[in-house]
């Protein structure tokens, strides 16, 4: 049988002070497969997001990524392993503002050799073909970071997320700033991008009606057995 991407078994997580956020007694996700978590404002996507990204840990249960327990790991493993494996796509994209967008590109392989031995061509060659498929004209490519626009900056963060190759990539509702046409050829770059790599793919939306663009798609609220108030007076 093989491993999932991501794996998890009775996961509870609270935050402090507060009524439980998430109880997920199972979810699973395929290896190479698209999958679209869906959930209404509040429901807890970005909350179960930094449990993946093992930014939070669960107060109970088991978060396998790639056959890997996170809890399992120290600190420091923990980051190199996400490090190697992950790419995230950060709903404030998390780039540098005073670089430009192909060194922020560059700083996805930058902190991992095993992303840097994935690559094909050299990493610059690699970045500048990402971002040109991505529609970034070469003098765009040389901009600071803080002078793009936002849905520049969300493609510098995707090509940051995508390059090297890493075996899980995790978005956080990077489309939200885009209109419909140019999300839609957003999420199909992204998901040939994907593709082309053998890319396990978690895109995360309070977004129904992106859900025909991906092979899966999960509504947190059937996964969770919390259900928030102001969850259901969204889907409401
Ligand atoms: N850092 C935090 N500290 C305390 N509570 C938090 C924190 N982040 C989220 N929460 C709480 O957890 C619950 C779920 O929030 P979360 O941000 O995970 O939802 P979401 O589905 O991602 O929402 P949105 O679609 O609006 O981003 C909310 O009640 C929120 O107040």
């Amino acid at each position: 049988m093989s491993t999932a991407a991501v794996e998890l078994t009775d996961v509870k997580f609270s935050w402090p002070a507060q009524r439980p956020t998430l109880d997920i007694p199972h979810w699973q996700v395929e290896q190479a497969g698209t999958m679209l978590l869906r959930g209404a404002s509040g429901s807890g996507k970005s909350t179960l997001l930094s449990l993946l990204a093992g930014v939070n840990t669960p107060q109970q249960g088991k978060i396998e990524l790639l056959g890997t327990d996170l809890a399992r790991l120290s600190a420091r493993n923990r980051d190199k392993f996400r490090a190697d494996h992950i790419g995230y796509i950060f709903q404030q994209f998390n780039l540098l503002p005073y670089l430009s967008a192909l060194d922020n590109v560059l700083l996805g392989v930058q902190f991992s050799k095993q992303r840097r031995q994935r690559l094909r061509d050299p990493a610059e060659k690699t970045a500048n073909d990402y971002l040109t498929r991505l529609g970034l004209s070469q003098r765009q490519q040389h901009q600071p970071a803080a002078e793009l626009s936002v849905g520049q900056q969300q493609r510098v963060a995707a090509a940051r997320a995508l390059i090297g190759a890493p075996e899980l990539l995790i978005a956080d509702e990077p489309t939200s700033a885009l209109d419909a046409d140019r999300r839609d050829r957003f999420i199909n770059l992204l998901l040939e991008l994907s593709n082309a790599n053998g890319t396990t793919v978690i895109f995360v939306t309070h977004d129904a009606s992106l859900a025909k663009q991906f092979q899966f798609c999960t509504e947190l609220s059937d996964i969770n057995r919390v259900t928030s108030s102001l969850a259901e007076a969204d889907d409401a």
